[in-house]
Formats: structure tokens, C-alpha cells, sequence
């Protein structure tokens, strides 16, 4: 009752307002007289406008911004701990693009987007209601538009949606140059290559601005056409008017007739905007369809495994290849082909072979990086049945790039905080590294940059064997630096090695001879089979073996220093083998 009144009193207002002539006898239009009280319901119509307007902003901007927190969080978790396959058929940069670009449009522009478009939806389908409120026969125009509409925004939108997937595409080898030049630029400025590298950059980022103009572009294209539907619909409306009021059609005064030309006028702007906002909203998403990719990713079962391997686990380091084959995804061919060996425990191993013979997958298949098929046994335990982490907390490794992370020389030997140190002293000591640690300013919480360039290689090196020294580890794997680093430090590596390991099983992956030569067995590897597993000077006197011919294809001096010094090993060492 009181609604209709304050409604009664409304279109008094009105009526007065504009001079309308109108029979107000009823007594209930009496009881607003006065205007304060249209001021007060205004005001209060306001407050409660702001009032949910504030509302909706915050609940839509903390859903939007913990929306963008979980996806970054469930992206960096499967990124973090999926298969290092993924590594192998993504870029770092296109990896770096997701969580920079992509990332950052969840963050900022795809809750501003949607909030605009809702806001200016809104307003503009207000503006057509009030239309269609007032004037019905334009609803047969405003259908026909709409359906011109859709077919429009659709046509567009999937081509803008393409440019702005080849958009992203296009980005990532920017990154990838920036990142790839900035981390060689001794190399660049040494071969003078500065002008090649500018021009391939210059490339990219071509191929990026032609992407994203024709965004712009067809962005303006679609512009024009908005405009057109509105100016056509805004024509239409006030021919219509004109027409119904000439033959009477309805009961419609000039001031509704200005009232909804006010509306559509207004809107014509924000219509174009509207829909421009919807389409960018849709065009945003494949930012959200990218980081969802990621936040779906297969991740490597670190903590699954069918038996947990007993304390002290292994306690020998007897490593068995049972007919093992290996492969680095179900759709590539195998790279090592039915190995079929043993190494005793304490065995020192080196391992040799042409490029590409399969050194290095060994290593990849000790430590699962892929499945491998067959039996590997470690101490008797197939380590299939073994969680991946428990596998790999007990194996160490010396990779070819010494890797370092930016913290300090503490962080770096002891990353879980887990030693004394006393500990990580005696093992600086074991690999001659004290006396430079104790130079520094700050020992062991002595910043290490990233990546250890504050570091040379060979420090590197040893700060990574000190670290597999604490470990403890039975078995320690080297992948032999291919890196130069000088005759000194390369001599106190492998030195440091034959000392601390010297009751571990120890395999080398060879790229010099002379670090191996004086171990306890040999394995020669050719395309990815055991070609030939000895001792070296057996296999150097049999000129049938890979190693014969890599040691004859030196010049005589190395050659003959190698000899003697496998010679010697022979006759000095006799250890009685177990050959599977
Ligand atoms: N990440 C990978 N994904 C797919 N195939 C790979 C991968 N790494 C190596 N390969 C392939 O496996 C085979 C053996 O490579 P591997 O790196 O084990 O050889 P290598 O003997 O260590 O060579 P190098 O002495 O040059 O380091 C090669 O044919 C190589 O193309």
C-alpha cells in the first residue's frame, strides 16, 4: 500500500513536472506533497546503490584475486613436480611466459575485463528494457539486430581468438632469445655476433607485433560494426516514435520519447564497449585455458612406491642392469637396448662411447627420470618397487653443470638444515675447499649468486662433491664436466673423489680418458648397447674395443701415459669380478 502510494506520488511529481495534465482527486496522492521526502527515498535509493555496488566489487575482485592465487598455486605444483619430459618439449621461455604473462593477465586485466563488461551489460540492457518498456513494436528490430549481432561477435571472435593464441605463441621466443643472449653474452661479444643476435631479436619480436596488430586491427573492425548496429537500432527508434505517435499506435508522450533517446544515445558508446569487453573477456581466457593446461599436468608419483627400502639402504651399492632397456617417452624408440650387467659394490666404473652412444641416459635410468623396462637392481632391491624419492634420496650425483641456487654456501651443502657444522666443515676440508670458505667474509652463510656465478667451475665442482660427501650416499654417479676447467682443480676433483668415495661405488660417465683410466672396470657403450666391459688395460690390449680405439686415436704421448698408468692399475690391483 505504501509502495503505491510513494509510486502515486512519483508520477504526481512527474506530472507536474512537466506539465502534464492529470487528475490527482485521489486522496492517497495527498500524502506527498512535500518534496523532502523524494529527496529522502533518492538519497536512500543511492546509499543502497553504493552500498551493493561496494559489495559486489569487493566480493568480485577477492574471488577474482583467490581464483588467480589457486591456479598460480596449482600451476607451480604440477610444473614443480611433473616429469622431466615436459622440460625436454617446452621451452624454459614459453614455460616463463605462462607464469609471467599469462599469470599476470589473471591477475590484473581478466577481473578489470569482466567487471567492466558486467557493469556496462547491465547499464545497456537497462537502457533497451526502458525501450522495450516504452515502446513494444521495436522489439521485432531489437531481435533482428540482436541475431545480427551474434553472428557478428562470432565471426570475430574466432579470429581474435586464434590471433591471441598465435599472440602467445609469438611471445615465448622472445623470452626465450632475451634469456638464451643475456646468459651467453661473454660468448656473443666474444665471436662479434652482436648485430646476428639483435637482427634474430628484432625477428621475434616482428613476428609478435604482427600478431598483435592484426589484434588492434581486427579489434576496429569490429568497432565500426557496433557502431553501425547502434546507429541503426537509435534510427529505427525514433522513426519508430515518430510513426506510432503520427498514426497512434500507442499512448507514448515526447518526454518518454526523449527519455528513451537519452538512453539509447548514452548507450550507443557503452553498447560498443559491452561487447568489445565480452570479446575480450572471451580472448582472455585462453590465458586461463593456458594456465589451466599446466595446472593439470601429469606429475611424477614422488611418494608412491610398493616397498620402502630398509635403514641404511644400500649398504653395499651393488648395481645389477637386468635386461634393462630404456627409453625417454612411450613414443620414442629405446636408447639403451637390453643391458646385462653387474657392478660389484665399491666398484669404481668408468663409462665410455661415441656422442650419442648413451652415456647419459644411464644416469637417467638410475635415477627413473623415465620407466625404465627390465630389472634394476640396487643391493637386491628392484628399484621399481621404490618410491622415487626414497630412490633418489640415496643416490648422489656430480651433473655436468655443477648447479648451484642462489642462497649461501650453507644453503647449498646442507639445503634441509640437517648437519652440524662440524659436518659440513670436515666435508669442505675432504675437497680442500675450507681454507677458501674461511677466507670469505661470511663462511659458510657466504652468498652464493645464482646459478654460483660468483663461483668458478671447479668450486662448483667441489662445493657439489662436498655436498654428495654429507650425503653419504653408497653410490655417487659423475657426469663428467665437459667445461674446461684447469689441470690443478681438475686434478683435486678427481683426487677428492678417489679419497672420500673410496669405499663407494663410484661411475663415471667419461669425456677425457685420463679420469677413468685408472678404474676398476671399463664399460664401452655403442648406440646404445654393452659393446665391451672390462679392465682397461685388458680392453686397450684387445684392438677389437671401442676403448683400443679411442686411446690409439690420441697422440702418442697421451696414449702411452694412458697405458702405463692402466698397466700399472692391472698389475697392482687384482680384484676378483663377478661378470653377469
Ligand atoms: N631428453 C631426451 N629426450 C629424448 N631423447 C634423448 C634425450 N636425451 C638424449 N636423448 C637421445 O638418447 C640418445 C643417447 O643420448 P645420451 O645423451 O645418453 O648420449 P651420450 O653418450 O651421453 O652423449 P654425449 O657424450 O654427447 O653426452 C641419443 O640418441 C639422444 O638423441
Amino acid at each position: 500500500m505504501k509502495n503505491k502510494s510513494y509510486f502515486l506520488g512519483l508520477i504526481k511529481w512527474n506530472a507536474k513536472k512537466y506539465n502534464l495534465n492529470i487528475s490527482f482527486n485521489n486522496p492517497s496522492l495527498s500524502l506527498f506533497t512535500d518534496r523532502t521526502q523524494y529527496y529522502i527515498i533518492y538519497c536512500f535509493l543511492s546509499g543502497l546503490a553504493i552500498f551493493f555496488g561496494l559489495l559486489r566489487i569487493s566480493l568480485f575482485y577477492t574471488l577474482a584475486a583467490r581464483s588467480a592465487i589457486n591456479l598460480h598455486i596449482a600451476m607451480f605444483n604440477k610444473v614443480f613436480k611433473t616429469s622431466i619430459r615436459f622440460f625436454d618439449i617446452n621451452p624454459i621461455g614459453r614455460i616463463i611466459n605462462r607464469f609471467s604473462n599469462d599469470t599476470g593477465l589473471l591477475d590484473d586485466i581478466i577481473p578489470s575485463t569482466i567487471s567492466d563488461f558486467m557493469n556496462v551489460f547491465m547499464t545497456v540492457v537497462g537502457s533497451i528494457s526502458l525501450t522495450l518498456f516504452l515502446n513494444y513494436w521495436l522489439l521485432f528490430p531489437t531481435i533482428a539486430l540482436a541475431i545480427f549481432f551474434i553472428f557478428i561477435r562470432n565471426y570475430y571472435l574466432t579470429t581474435s581468438m586464434e590471433i591471441k593464441r598465435i599472440e602467445g605463441i609469438v611471445r615465448s621466443p622472445i623470452f626465450v632469445h632475451t634469456g638464451n643472449t643475456l646468459s651467453g653474452i661473454s660468448i656473443i661479444r666474444a665471436a662479434n655476433m652482436e648485430e646476428k643476435l639483435n637482427q634474430e631479436f628484432n625477428d621475434h619480436v616482428d613476428f609478435h607485433t604482427r600478431a598483435s596488430s592484426t589484434s588492434i586491427y581486427i579489434n576496429r573492425w569490429l568497432g565500426i560494426r557496433l557502431d553501425s548496429i547502434t546507429i541503426i537500432f537509435t534510427y529505427i527508434t525514433l522513426t519508430s516514435c515518430l510513426l506510432i505517435k503520427k498514426y497512434r499506435l500507442l499512448e507514448i508522450d515526447s518526454g518518454e520519447i526523449g527519455l528513451m533517446l537519452v538512453y539509447l544515445l548514452q548507450s550507443t558508446s557503452l553498447f560498443q564497449w559491452a561487447i568489445r569487453q565480452s570479446c575480450e573477456v572471451e580472448n582472455l581466457m585462453t590465458s586461463v585455458e593456458r594456465v589451466l593446461e599446466y595446472s593439470e599436468l601429469e606429475t611424477e608419483p614422488l611418494d608412491k612406491g610398493d616397498r620402502k627400502p630398509p635403514t641404511g639402504w644400500p649398504s653395499n651399492g651393488e648395481i645389477t642392469f637386468d635386461n634393462v632397456s630404456f627409453r625417454y617417452d612411450k613414443n620414442l624408440s629405446y636408447v639403451l637396448n637390453d643391458m646385462n650387467i653387474k657392478i660389484n659394490a665399491g666398484e669404481k666404473i668408468g663409462i665410455v662411447g661415441r656422442t650419442g652412444a648413451g652415456k647419459s641416459s644411464i644416469i637417467q635410468t638410475l635415477f627413473r627420470m623415465a620407466e625404465p623396462d627390465g630389472y634394476l637392481y640396487i643391493d637386491d632391491i628392484n628399484i621399481k618397487e621404490l618410491s622415487l624419492h626414497d630412490l633418489r634420496s640415496k643416490l648422489s650425483i656430480i651433473p655436468q653443470e655443477p648447479t648451484l641456487f642462489i642462497g649461501t654456501i650453507r644453503t647449498n651443502l646442507d639445503p634441509l638444515n640437517e648437519y652440524t657444522d662440524n659436518v659440513l666443515w670436515d666435508a669442505l676440508a675432504q675437497v680442500q675447499l675450507k681454507e677458501t670458505i674461511k677466507e670469505m667474509k661470511d663462511g659458510l652463510e657466504s652468498e652464493v649468486h645464482k646459478g654460483g656465478s660468483n663461483l668458478s667451475v671447479g668450486q662448483k665442482q667441489l662445493i657439489c662433491l662436498a655436498r654428495a660427501i654429507i650425503k653419504k650416499s653408497k653410490i655417487l654417479i659423475i657426469d663428467e664436466a665437459t667445461a674446461n676447467v684447469d689441470f690443478k682443480t681438475d686434478a683435486m676433483v678427481q683426487e677428492a673423489i678417489r679419497e672420500c668415495f673410496k669405499d663407494c661405488t663410484v661411475i663415471t660417465i667419461a669425456h677425457r680418458l685420463h679420469t677413468i683410466i685408472d678404474n676398476d672396470r671399463i664399460l664401452c657403450l655403442s648406440q646404445g648397447r654393452v659393446v665391451n666391459f672390462g679392465r682397461p688395460y685388458e680392453l686397450i690390449e684387445d684392438d677389437t674395443t671401442i676403448l683400443h680405439d679411442l686411446v690409439f686415436s690420441l697422440d702418442k704421448h697421451e696414449r702411452v701415459k694412458l697405458i702405463d698408468v692402466a698397466k700399472e692399475k692391472y698389475i697392482n690391483y687384482e680384484i676378483p669380478f663377478t661378470h653377469f
